[in-house]
């Protein structure tokens, strides 16, 4: 593509593809990974656009060779020589601002080696950079230009020519493959998968020709999909343990804090690439991967702001990998457009972001800033979204760089509209909207559907396994009694299970489960066997056959979407949430138990102290000083309510006392304030919130999930 004396001025070269082969061959889990994710459609079409992209450049940079580009914008330049106006402004001398920028940012002096793995997402955003000066300023001087598409070139012409020789170079290794070494099955898949025709004939020449060209296409996929790693300039290897984590990333009771340990602390980028990557977004929406990580990244430190036991990195995880779940298990991705399946990951990932472990009541009532900036409607959640696409505006974090204008207004109004149905306050007027939805489901309206199904996410750790929903439960209730404790200190009166001396966690949690999420999960999984049924397989297989029988009594054509004829389909989606949500409320049915007859004990015993002090009041110095010598040795209740033994331990003499040293094992129950300030306390002293998590995590590992 580019001339030779431009080729020559490539040093080490070939060292430096010897090295790039290295380093390929060394991220072999990604390699692994990357064939099932990337469709074959899109592997052909982006070879194309590839190569093509390289052709267009040479071209490009032959003109300029040629100086045509060169007279065009001397006599692009030359309008400016015009004779000045009347009463404009004097021509300035020397080189203006806008100049001086332009020169900065097109200087090639720091560029990376061309054939350095940053070099191509820096050509990239070279020709971003041209385009904005073109489109902003009319021309761009040519020897900067030049210089620029040089390197651009450059970098276009290793791609193209180092990886077509390969490529060309292993067709003829592969042609000498036996096709009886690969098994039928896998020939099948091979076929079905990455050619046209899924039939693959059983001998002779014709067998040999067909699985050649199946070789051939799986050696194009391998060959785009390293183009691709190599556009996006990071090869990402995952830790054994990750691995073999993601193998659940679909589950629903998948075990997000475990990730969250087996990344260090980053399971929101692990997860959200990861679901990216399945759904091919970053090629779809020509995504850099060092965008998306710097994004990503940024999306962390928002989250954990503000050090939120509940309201952190993992919850914005926990919440990406349940819709996910929840797209993937019933088949609601069939029912959505690739602009749709991003606004959702997208959703789910922001959700939270910069969440101040405070609810929006809390706002209003100590008058925040961001209260006063909202004027108190959905107030975090405004924020949420806000910050999530403030970080988008800068270059190094924008994602959504590539987007055509149109996918990006939809995927941004499919994203304000989902993030700010997370507000509770809409609960059940969403609830109830879909209900009268359902009633006509012919048309069900997607941002709607949507936007229940992540609020549905949101409080979806109830119906997901006892452990989770456990640890879930003690993390949000010790950021409850925080915020109780900031309203304390502000005179304010406490919000509902914010004050953690007298909630009850185990009664206040059958009550969610009753009112908030079992009507929640119910109205979306009616939603979603509506949705889903006319495209399911089985839904679709059913629509078939109905639309037979309906032709050939009513001579009508094929029902579309959801008609349904005299024999409806009844399609329903794997409700796997219904049964942690009945196993969860008995576990809290059992401790709330408990709690009702420790707090039973409490009072009594509140009431035995409150008779004795008064019969104490009526009693001389020497009855005071013998009834001191009882009190001493009997149980006590302390400030937080908790029993406490006596000072002295004597053997019990009395039943109550039986009864209130059996109460005192109750009083560190699972469940119960108490102990969520127990172990809060522990993690305050540790100096994070990763010590709440790490301890719960060897808890759960303990208990074998
Ligand atoms: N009482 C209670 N509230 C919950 C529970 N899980 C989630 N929530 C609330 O539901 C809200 C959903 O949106 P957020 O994640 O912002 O904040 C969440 C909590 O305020 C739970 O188990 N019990
Ligand atoms: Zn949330």
């Amino acid at each position: 593509m580019a001339d030779s004396k431009h080729l020559s001025q490539r040093p080490n070269l070939r060292a430096h593809r010897g090295r790039r082969r290295e380093s390929r061959r060394k991220s072999s889990i990604f390699e692994e990974k990357t064939i099932d994710i990337v469709s074959p459609g899109h592997l052909v079409g982006a070879t194309n656009h590839v190569f093509c992209m390289g052709r267009r450049f040479a071209t490009a940079y032959q003109c300029l060779e040629r100086s045509a580009i060169t007279r065009h914008w001397k006599s692009v330049s030359g309008k400016r020589l015009t004779p000045r106006k009347k009463g404009s402004p004097p021509r300035r001398q020397g080189p203006s601002k806008e100049d001086l920028t332009m020169s900065l940012e097109l200087c090639t002096d720091d560029l990376p080696p061309t054939d350095s793995l940053e070099a191509l997402e820096k050509a990239s955003k070279r020709i971003r950079k041209i385009c904005t000066f073109l489109q902003s300023r009319g021309n761009v001087p040519s020897n900067l230009l030049k210089r620029n598409l040089h390197y651009i070139a450059d970098v276009l012409d290793i791609v193209v020519t180092d990886d077509a020789r390969r490529f060309i170079d292993e067709d003829d290794e592969l042609s000498e493959v036996e096709p009886d070494a690969v098994p039928m099955e896998v020939r099948d898949w091979l076929a079905s998968t990455f050619t046209r025709s899924a039939s693959v004939t059983k001998s002779g020449e014709k067998e040999k020709k067909t699985f050649r060209s199946i070789v051939q296409a799986v050696r194009a996929a391998n060959l785009v999909d390293r183009l691709y790693r190599r556009m996006s300039t990071s090869a990402v290897t995952y830790p054994p343990t990750v691995m073999k984590l993601f193998k659940q990333l679909d589950d629903w009771s998948f075990d997000v804090f475990a990730l969250n340990e087996a990344t260090n602390g980053q399971a929101l980028r692990y997860v959200t690439y990861e679901i990216m990557m399945r759904y091919d977004l970053l090629a779809k929406f020509k995504i850099g991967v060092g965008t998306l990580f710097n994004f990503l990244e940024a999306l962390e430190v928002g989250y954990s702001k503000y050090q939120n036991p509940y309201h952190n990195l993992v919850h914005g995880a926990d919440v990406t990998q349940t819709m996910h779940s929840i797209l993937f298990q019933t088949g609601l991705v069939q029912w959505l457009t690739d602009v749709e399946i991003f606004a959702v990951v997208f959703s789910a990932a922001i959700h939270d972001f910069e969440h101040t472990g405070e609810t929006n009541n809390f706002h209003v009532m100590s008058r925040t800033e961001t209260a006063l900036v909202y004027n108190d409607r959905a107030v975090q959640e405004n924020h949420h979204i806000s910050a999530a696409f403030r970080l988008m505006t800068d270059d190094n974090l924008n994602i959504v760089y590539n987007m055509s204008k149109d996918d990006y207004k939809d995927f941004r109004t499919l994203v304000i509209d989902m993030v700010l149905a997370t507000d509770m306050s809409y609960h059940f007027a969403q609830v109830k909207q879909m209900k009268s939805l359902l009633s006509c489901p012919d048309n069900i309206d997607k941002a709607k559907a949507l936007s229940l199904v992540l609020h549905t996410a949101d409080i979806s750790h109830p119906a997901k396994n006892w452990i989770l929903h456990e640890h879930w439960t003690e993390l949000l209730m010790e950021e409850f009694f925080r915020q109780g404790d900031k309203e304390q200190e502000l005179g304010l009166p406490f919000s509902p299970l914010c004050d953690r001396k007298t909630t009850m966690v185990a009664s206040s949690q059958i009550g969610f489960i009753d009112f908030i999420v079992q009507p929640s999960f119910e109205i979306m999984s009616d939603m979603l066997d509506k949705v889903v049924a006319p495209i399911s397989p089985r839904g679709s297989l059913a629509n078939q056959s109905n639309a037979t029988i309906s032709e050939k009594v009513e001579g009508e054509g094929s029902p579309q979407n959801g008609d349904q004829s005299e024999e409806p389909f009844e399609f329903k989606v794997d409700r796997v949430w219904d049964g942690h949500l009945t196993g969860n409320k008995v576990k809290w049915k059992e401790l709330s138990t408990k709690d009702q007859a420790e707090k039973e004990a409490r009072e009594k015993a509140a009431q035995k102290e409150k008779a004795d002090s008064e019969a104490q009041t009526q009693n001389t110095p020497d009855d005071k000083a013998e009834d001191k010598k009882d009190r001493e040795s009997s149980p006590k209740i302390t400030a937080n309510g908790t029993v406490s033994p006596g000072d002295a331990v004597k053997p019990s003499t009395s039943p109550e006392n039986d009864e209130q040293a059996s109460t005192k094992e109750e009083a560190v129950g699972k469940a119960s304030p108490e102990h969520v300030e127990k172990r809060s306390t522990e993690g305050e002293k540790k100096g994070s919130i990763d010590s709440i998590t790490v301890k719960s995590v060897t808890k759960r590992k303990e208990s074998g999930v």
